[in-house]
């Protein structure tokens, strides 16, 4: 297949265990281009663990895996540059301002100092935080560290992006223009992938949603299907431990 017309993810009866822990029992799982995806699954279901395989940062013990057709872990560089990824818990670095820390993402993902300039603009807009551009990180609010992750993880605009509950410390307002962003940025072909514990959310702006339960993947819709709400499927698969 033509690396522009696999899915952009795809996991295939993938196994993953720590010692004893069973973190993944099989998952297979397909994300098409243009998706905004809401993985949802409770505590230690093994959502980081799968992004952690999509993105090379580990390997499967069994079954493949791929992102925008190649293998993550065969040429990481190059699948870099294609991907962005937002952990859930991650800073900046403390001894920098946020102006810094994106002249150095656009140096490390070859993006144009004018390029740069405008989406730096685009994002301190959107988040309304240009007066804080020149101040270290270590003086930022936990909310306003969460701004400058967010857009560096979207500056060099990848076309795959793995977001770990992005929502996290903003206002509501925030909240709302990153969900209007996500929605649009998808509209263009861009994949999201969004791991989430807010089932509202999954459910307000996913086009799909798969539910992560016991290593598989347990249930998979669209939220607008007619068989039964999706906080139902979750609970459902929590009720019956
Ligand atoms: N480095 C590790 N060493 C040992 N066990 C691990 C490691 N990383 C994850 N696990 C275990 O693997 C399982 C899946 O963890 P994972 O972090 O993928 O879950 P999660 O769905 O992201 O959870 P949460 O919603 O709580 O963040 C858990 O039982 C966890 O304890």
């Amino acid at each position: 297949m033509d690396e522009n017309e696999s899915p952009a993810v795809r996991l295939d009866g993938v196994h993953k265990r720590y010692g004893e822990v069973v973190a993944l029992d099989g998952l297979s799982l397909s994300v098409d281009r243009g998706e905004l995806f809401g993985f949802l699954g409770a505590n230690g279901a093994g959502k980081t663990t799968t992004i952690k395989l999509l993105t090379g940062q580990r390997t499967p013990d069994a079954g493949s895996v791929s992102v925008l057709g190649r293998d993550p872990s065969d040429d990481p560089v190059e699948t870099r540059r294609h991907l962005g990824v937002l952990p859930e818990r991650e800073d900046p670095p403390s001894f920098v301002t946020p102006r810094e820390y994106f002249a150095f993402v656009g140096r490390v993902r070859d993006i144009d100092e004018e390029t740069l300039d405008a989406r730096i603009d685009g994002w301190t807009h959107r988040f309304g935080f240009r007066d804080q551009l020149d101040t270290l990180c270590t003086d930022l609010s936990r909310g306003q560290r969460q701004k400058v992750m967010i857009t560096a993880s979207f500056l060099h605009e990848p076309d795959l992006v793995f977001i770990d509950e992005p929502l996290a410390n903003l206002d509501p307002v925030m909240q709302e223009r990153l969900k209007a962003f996500l929605v649009d940025y998808t509209s263009e072909d861009n994949t999201v992938f969004l791991s989430t514990h807010h089932v509202d959310v999954a459910e307000g702006i996913c086009s799909r949603v798969g539910i992560l339960r016991d290593g598989r993947l347990a249930d998979d819709r669209r939220p607008d299907d007619e068989d039964g709400r999706l906080l139902d499927a979750f609970f459902d698969g929590v009720r019956s431990e």
